[in-house]
């Protein structure tokens, strides 16, 4: 197995994703950062400095289950302090797993303001995939939003709410276009910067193409088609999917997917790669990008109108695209047939002190200043609230998942769940209606730390007699992250087998910061020394020092 080393200078910088000048993060200079490429049993090794001057940092390494160095998993609050100004801290992990996955910022809402990118794991020499090709690309998808990090933070989380809203355009590998006619300033906004034209991807005909597609979007659940294409699918989340076809592949933030596309259309021309939103009727336009069928120009415009969406409000398509993705029949992990816990996660939109948030059976997560992991591994008393979330609502089944959200009872606490080392966990999220009438909406919801298996989606309330007796147990796909559906249920299993403290929250970044999240411990005693690095925050800070005063 090699080492990689990478060494990473995170600043802010102007640039013009969407044409309009914003300032982005930057890894290197650029935004999406460096793809990480590794083979399956690497090492890899992250040295990261905070350039941002003014801003904390924390970068996690989403679908690496960080085996054995749980304080490497980036997420601020829970596995670690973060990187203040200045600092450098190194990430050191074991991709051990192939697979398509990605990073990004995980601290405060820092991941929308650009710092994100790829991580392609190949197989070890001598083993193949399940599927053939010719090429591979990463392709990130995102959305884009012309305000500050900051004032979106401050809107969300003060008693005269303002919301996110839509936004200003979507990126397909960091490029989109925004409507530069509706700024007067052209230094501001200018369609011929060379930084917004769009992404292409020159296929050569008759060759096929491994798309690595992944989603880190703010807010927005989105759909992605090629003209004339048709895509199949054949990995989710690191894991092969048993083949199949679809003319538009939905992707919710958090998730990657690989597909596989044939260049075997007309190739005297180009054709359109389009992203567009669903699950919100949103006002953002899609965002293109071109197949460039080689020796065409790859700015040659395709003849054609770009191909139109699929309708935002369709869930049942959504749905019935969830349900497709199942293991690939050589490469099923049979899950254990039984659970040894059920925990049912009813996610509601509720105000508490007046401020609008987002709750799991009525708690809605804070996190402390000392890290869980830090807290709970060195036994620092008194930083986060003991009592354990509820493992069900409790009146849950009176509770109507179609009427207007008005549970007082909510409250926001640090809260989390500790598990039983080697456990077996069901966690069933259950949706319901917002703060607005007739209101659901789509919520991925992301683990850290495991897979797991995907054992079903259903539409209504959760029946805990008879929906358990539907549950897939013969080909379910393992994944990181998958989607609520609107006034739906999702159901997963995991083996709580990873030591350490994980976070589990809607990867909607508003939606996380608003309190949609939670955390899992297990197996605590088992995590080795920590690294005094991930230390320096909260009730961590100085602690040595206190001690001898004493
Ligand atoms: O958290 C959210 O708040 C708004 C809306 O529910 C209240 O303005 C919205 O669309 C969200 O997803």
């Amino acid at each position: 197995a090699k080492i990689h080393m990478h060494r990473w200078d995170v600043r802010y910088e102007f640039k013009s994703p969407d044409c309009y000048k914003k300032l982005t993060i930057t890894i290197n200079g650029k935004s999406p950062g460096p793809t990480i490429l590794a083979q399956q049993g690497d090492t890899v090794i992250v040295e990261v400095t905070n350039s941002l001057d003014t801003e904390n940092l924390a970068i996690h390494w989403h679908g690496i289950r960080q085996i054995g160095s749980p304080w490497s998993d980036g997420a601020e609050g829970v596995t670690q302090c973060p990187i203040v100004p200045g600092d450098t801290f190194n990430y050191r992990f074991v991709v051990d797993r192939p697979g398509t996955y990605m990073y990004h910022a995980h601290y405060g809402m820092q991941r929308e303001a650009g710092l994100y990118g790829s991580i392609q794991v190949s197989l070890p020499d001598g083993e193949v995939e399940p599927f053939v090709y010719d090429y591979d690309r990463s392709i990130i998808l995102t959305d884009w939003y012309h305000n500050s990090t900051y004032e979106q933070a401050a809107g969300l989380s003060s008693v005269n709410f303002v919301w996110v809203g839509e936004p200003h355009s979507l990126l397909i590998q960091g490029r989109g276009r925004f409507n530069c006619s509706m700024v007067t300033d052209q230094s501001v906004c200018n369609v011929t910067n060379p930084e917004c034209s769009p992404y292409f991807l020159t296929a050569v005909p008759g060759k096929v193409y491994r798309l690595r597609i992944g989603s880190l979007t703010a807010l927005s659940a989105l759909s992605f088609q090629i003209e004339g294409h048709n895509m199949t699918v054949v990995e989710a989340d690191g894991h092969y999917v048993e083949p199949f076809e679809v003319s538009n592949l939905f992707i919710y933030s958090g998730e990657t997917y690989s597909v596989l596309v044939k260049a075997d259309q007309d190739p005297l021309k180009n054709y359109w790669m389009t992203t567009s939103i669903v699950s919100r009727n949103s006002t953002t336009p899609p965002a293109l990008a071109i197949l460039n069928y080689y020796p065409n120009h790859p700015r040659k415009p395709p003849p054609t109108p770009p191909p139109v969406g699929p309708a935002w409000n369709d869930v049942a398509a959504r749905l019935e695209q969830s349900r497709s993705v199942k293991a690939h029949h050589g490469y099923i992990h049979t899950p254990p047939p039984n659970s040894d816990r059920a925990i049912v996660m009813l996610n509601t939109q509720n105000k508490i002190n007046g401020r609008v948030r987002w709750s799991v059976n009525n708690v809605s997560h804070d996190f402390p200043t000392t890290p869980y992991l830090i807290s709970m591994r060195k036994n620092i008393k008194g930083v986060f609230d003991q009592k354990p979330s509820p493992d069900i609502l409790p009146g849950y089944n009176n509770y109507n998942i179609y009427s207007v959200a008005n549970n007082t009872n909510a409250t926001a606490a640090s809260s989390i769940y500790r598990l039983k080392f080697n456990s077996t966990v069901d966690v069933i999220l259950q949706n319901a209606n917002t703060m607005t009438k007739n209101n659901s909406e789509t919520h991925p919801w992301h683990l850290h730390g495991h897979d797991f298996w995907v054992l079903g989606y259903g539409t209504g309330k959760f029946d805990p007699d008879e929906d358990p007796q539907k549950y897939n147990l013969v080909n379910p796909i393992m994944k990181n992250t998958a989607p609520l559906h609107p006034f739906g249920w999702t159901a997963l299993r995991f083996v709580a087998n990873n030591p350490g403290v994980w976070a589990f929250h809607c990867h909607i970044e508003s939606h996380f910061y608003m309190g949609m999240g939670t955390a899992f411990e297990e197996g605590i005693e088992k995590v080795r020394k920590l690294p005094s690095k991930i230390m320096g925050c909260g009730r961590t800070r100085g602690r040595k020092l206190k001690t001898i005063v004493k």
